[in-house]
């Protein structure tokens, strides 16, 4: 279900709309807890967004960033989410915060997943935030139609953590937050720009297979509903 669709002049006011929205719900969190938590995604649409957030005068020092999905690459890949947000969210104010990587160092992404699962669960659930991007193919995260780990993914009693996942147009084996890791967000954004963007979220909102468009998941079933961002 879709809370709110908040529309932007252009992706600079976007950015500069979510980040304070963003940077308010990490403040409140900070407040009541002591600590927040945020699981970001990559791909070319959050550059303006991060950069945005990493300017806001917040206690950077209690948040622990995560992804909400990445590619089974190191830091030094130009391809690697972590490089994405290393160069333009944890900057300023924002270097402060601690950062979590999902691509770990094992001999293979299989491996990966079960040490960084432990990882995410010492940081507590739920994400006090999370920012879904959106692909043209109705991908969410690296939950890819037709992806061989899909239907785990997308399983409400698959377990929170970190499964592989492959899929033709996904390029690189991935690692991907399960869906149960990010539906119940205390803030679930999904985050996304331009008209085919929007075309694709009319199509995922109408009927339709689950399997064919994986973000209807999130829209579905999940159980904080989600704030749409989009500028054209
Ligand atoms: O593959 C991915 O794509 C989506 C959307 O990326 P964009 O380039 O169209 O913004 C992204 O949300 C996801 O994290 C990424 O791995």
């Amino acid at each position: 279900m879709v809370t709110k669709f908040h529309e932007f002049p252009d992706g600079a006011a976007l950015a500069e709309g979510l980040a304070d929205t963003v940077a308010s719900a990490l403040e409140a969190a900070i407040t009541e807890r002591g600590a927040a938590t945020i699981a970001v995604s990559g791909g070319s649409t959050p550059k303006q967004f991060f950069r945005a957030l990493s300017g806001k005068t917040i206690d950077w020092s209690k948040v622990t960033i995560t992804l909400v999905d990445e590619r089974f690459v190191p830091a030094d890949n130009p391809r690697s989410n972590h490089l994405l947000v290393s160069e333009n969210l944890l900057q300023g104010p924002a270097a402060k915060a601690r950062f979590l990587p999902l691509y770990q160092n094992s001999a293979d992404a299989e491996e990966a997943a079960r040490a960084v699962t432990q990882k995410v669960a010492a940081l507590g659930a739920p994400f006090d935030v999370v920012i879904l991007g959106m692909g043209n193919d109705g991908h969410t995260a690296s939950f890819f139609p037709a992806g061989n780990h899909l239907a785990a993914a997308l399983a409400a009693d698959t377990p929170r953590g970190v499964i592989t996942m492959e899929a033709e147009g996904a390029g690189e084996t991935r690692l991907t937050l399960t869906f149960s890791s990010l539906q119940d967000a205390r803030l679930l954004v999904l985050h996304i720009e331009g008209q085919a963007k929007k075309a694709t979220l009319e199509k995922a909102l109408a009927a339709g297979d689950e399997n064919e468009m994986p973000v209807r998941a999130v829209f579905r079933r999940a159980s904080t509903p989600v704030d749409v961002y989009w500028a054209p």
